[in-house]
């Protein structure tokens, strides 16, 4: 057998094959309680075949959200409805865990508690849009979160993962990638503090391994994953070094024994190319535990890069749109089928629980 359908564990969690869903916002949960409904569980239930679903970005508090119609994991409503999700992929013999989510500056005052400005490590806009209930608008000018603040921020880090737990998740995968809030304070391009933490890489990683302490204190550090991009553009982000900043902050994670690091290679859907002096094969060298490669990957790749021992677990996410079943067809080398983008973002169950399985005659 291919060592991409072989089973794994990613610390705790056992997998049954290498080929993880990767987190997909989809803005289908209810815009004002933040609870999934029936759809979703459908929808994860029909995509248990693969070896871990990651969810779509779940804000971790009011304040977290950047979007309309993004779940949240701060309410016992939002905990409940996400059991409903969670027995549903358990019972098709899946495993799930859900990521963890705050915006910072990537939101729109209406979307904020009292229409209040997002919070961010400075008052700098990142001069890129977001989806509101009028479509797509300018994100809003931040605020600088204050230094006594930062306790709370961390509690609210901890409150969702309690609530995740409460919602039987197998683990919970904290979003340090994509230009939110955790990646705002990493990178060079957004934050400016001149306090503990902003400046030197050792204080703008200072809130990442905080949330990490917290998080891992809840679920043990073997249930608990990673996200990063470091050389990704995605919403405005940049870094003055991006190798030197990444470079120490996966040094400083191997402390945790995470259950992954999942790695966005490259920009976010988008290029695998990097810039001179960068390396992802550095910063994978420097990881102790699991890694999951994202980014483009199709068969072919996935095959590969499991094979040689580049990744552990290869995260994919589009292709899962259409394709319920991607693990089975890559596993029997079956056509893969196009999403329609129209439905991507938004709607009902049209472009969401709607795709079947692979079928013979549906081929024809
Ligand atoms: C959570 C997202 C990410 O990590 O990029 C996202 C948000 C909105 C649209 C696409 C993706």
């Amino acid at each position: 057998t291919e060592p991409l359908f072989t089973p794994a564990k990613a610390g705790a969690i056992e997998a049954d094959n290498r080929i993880v869903m990767a987190p997909l916002t989809r803005n289908r949960a209810d815009d004002d309680t933040g609870e999934v409904g029936d759809m979703h569980v459908d929808y994860y239930r029909q995509r248990a075949g693969a070896g871990i679903i990651i969810t779509e970005a779940t804000q971790i508090s009011p304040e977290g959200k950047g979007y309309i119609q993004t779940p949240g994991i701060h309410t016992p409503g939002q905990a409940a409805a996400w059991r409903r999700v969670t027995d549903a992929v358990h019972e098709a013999g899946g495993k799930i865990v859900l990521q963890l989510w705050h915006v910072g500056r990537i939101s729109h005052t209406s979307l904020q508690p009292n229409g209040q400005q997002p919070v961010a490590p400075s008052a700098t806009n990142a001069g890129v849009k977001t989806f509101t209930a009028n479509g797509f608008e300018a994100t809003s000018d931040p605020r600088a979160l204050e230094l006594v603040e930062i306790p709370r921020l961390i509690a609210d880090f901890a409150n969702a993962a309690k609530l995740a737990k409460d919602a039987g998740f197998d683990g919970v995968e904290v979003h340090g990638a994509n230009g939110y809030l955790l990646d705002q304070f990493l990178k060079t391009g957004s934050n400016y503090r001149t306090d503990g933490y902003g400046g030197p890489v050792e204080n703008r990683a200072k809130l990442l391994l905080e949330v990490l302490e917290a998080v891992t204190r809840i679920w043990g550090g073997d249930r608990v994953g990673l996200r990063l991009s470091p050389f990704s553009p995605a919403n405005g982000s940049s870094d003055d070094n991006p190798q030197e900043t990444f470079e120490y902050v996966i040094k400083e994670l191997n402390r945790f024994g995470l259950a992954y690091l999942h790695m966005i290679e490259g920009a976010t859907g988008g290029s695998r190319d990097l810039e001179e002096g960068q390396s992802i094969d550095k910063l994978r060298a420097l990881f102790d535990g699991p890694y999951m490669a994202n980014n483009g990957y199709d068969r072919a790749m996935s095959l590969e890069a499991v094979k040689n021992g580049h990744a552990d677990f290869i995260a994919i996410g589009r292709p899962f749109i259409a394709n319920p079943d991607l693990v089975e067809r890559y596993r029997q080398d079956l056509p893969i089928a196009e999403g329609d983008q129209k439905t991507y973002y938004g709607g009902g169950r049209e472009g969401y629980t709607d795709y079947p399985a692979y079928s013979k005659e549906a081929a024809e």
